[in-house]
């Protein structure tokens, strides 16, 4: 299976401003995508990052196995056209996965179990509407990203009568985009995993408050 992870590598995450610099969003980034290629090697696929701009998957602190199975190309149209580009457009091709890169809580089990699914489309969305990965074998199947587009790609299935499925995964629909967001990653996240252990060495940790939990941040002087 070709498994796709667009990356946007300019300035990613703008949703986080309000809690993260540029520098630190591009850090998260990062480390979500290398977890994310992490588990795609591990579940048994060769991903190739379709990135917005040049990015050297040595600098991704990747184990070497996993470096060698990663493959970057550069594309800098927009998300919905770099995609399309490369979707099956014959029933000889092979079946395209689309993985987010900021797919935090993805496991090797989450995307196996995933690309496992043999329906012409095979969708699993994210928790706001959004498609957070998706299988396409159908050769007339096009993706339109953005608003509430697991809506948008049921109708598309539907309109071109290709088989479809929904998975129902906790981890696979939880995207990382908002601040509040970032209480996922430190709840149910491997903490032998980047991610997490970017957001606590940027000094944020879980915070109950009024038995409300969200996250709080150390200032930067008190950190260790
Ligand atoms: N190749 C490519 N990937 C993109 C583009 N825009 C977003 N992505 C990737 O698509 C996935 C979903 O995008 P978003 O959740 O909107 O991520 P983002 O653009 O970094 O975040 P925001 O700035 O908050 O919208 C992530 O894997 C992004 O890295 C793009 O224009 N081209
Ligand atoms: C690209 C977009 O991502 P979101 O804005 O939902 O993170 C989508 O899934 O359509």
């Amino acid at each position: 299976m070709h498994v796709v992870v667009p990356f946007a590598a300019i300035d990613p995450k703008t949703r986080l401003a309000s809690v993260l610099s540029s520098a630190e969003r591009s850090t998260l980034a990062r480390a979500m995508l290398a977890d994310v290629l992490t588990a795609v090697v591990e579940a048994g696929a060769e991903p190739t990052v379709v990135s917005t701009a040049p990015l050297d998957p040595a600098t991704l602190s990747l184990e070497a196995p996993v470096r060698d199975a990663v493959s970057v190309t550069v594309d800098d149209r927009p998300l919905t056209e770099a995609v399309n580009a490369r979707l099956p457009a014959s029933r000889d091709d092979e079946t395209t996965a689309v993985v987010m890169s900021d797919l935090a809580l993805a496991t090797p089990d989450t995307l196996a179990a995933l690309f496992a699914h043999d329906a012409a489309v095979t969708i699993a969305p994210g928790r706001s509407g959004g498609t957070n990965a998706l299988v396409v074998s159908h050769p007339e199947f096009r993706v339109d990203y953005h608003g509430t587009s697991y809506l948008d790609h049921c109708e598309i299935a539907r309109d071109i009568d290709a088989s479809l499925e929904t998975v129902d995964s906790f981890r696979l629909s939880t995207d990382i985009d908002e601040p509040t967001d970032l209480v996922e990653v430190l709840i149910h996240g491997d903490e032998a995993d980047r991610a997490p252990a970017c957001l606590r060495g940027l000094g944020f940790d879980l915070e109950t408050r009024d038995g409300r939990v969200g996250v709080s941040r150390l200032e930067e002087t008190t950190r260790e």
